[in-house]
């Protein structure tokens, strides 16, 4: 039986046709990011087994990891009660899903005072990862 492609009927896509994807890393729950997925970048993500979301600000499909190597192995995909967000469990290659060299994209965090303070460390110099200033 051919497999045909309610999964990706079945998601709310917005006007753009895209839906907000976040990554969670598998085991911890941690959350690493948020980004866009269109539904080609959904597909592939399910086939390659590899996160694949589409850049809005570079208009084009976006492997995660290919330029720092920081791939997002797929572990579970799922929707939320209405559809119109994908969580994807994955697992970090290198440790660091934030093109800043940090874990997450979540490191500042507004203390009592009303300042975003950054509270997560740098795990690797972006210079280092992306090889340019
Ligand atoms: N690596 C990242 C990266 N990692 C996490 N994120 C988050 O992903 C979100 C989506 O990025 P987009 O470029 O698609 O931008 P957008 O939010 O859709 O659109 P704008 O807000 O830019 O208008 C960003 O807002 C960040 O929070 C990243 N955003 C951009 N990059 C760039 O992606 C390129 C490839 O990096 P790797 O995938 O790690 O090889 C490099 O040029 C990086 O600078
Ligand atoms: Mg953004
Ligand atoms: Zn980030």
């Amino acid at each position: 039986m051919t497999e045909n492609d309610d999964w990706l009927d079945a998601i709310k896509w917005d006007a753009q046709g895209l839906v907000p994807a976040i990554a969670q890393e598998w085991g911890t729950g941690k959350i690493l990011m948020m980004a866009w997925m269109n539904r080609e970048s959904l597909r592939l993500t399910r086939e390659s087994g590899h996160v694949v979301y589409w850049s809005r600000s570079r208009a084009k499909l976006w492997h995660k990891g290919e330029e720092s190597g920081n791939q997002q192995v797929v572990r579970a995909i799922r929707i939320d009660c209405d559809a119109d967000v994908v969580l994807i469990e994955v697992e970090q290659k290198g440790g660091i899903a934030c093109h800043t060299g940090r874990h997450s994209c979540f490191y500042r965090k507004l203390d009592a005072t009303g300042q975003w303070v950054e509270v997560d460390p740098v795990i690797k110099d972006p210079k280092a990862i992306y090889g340019r200033p």
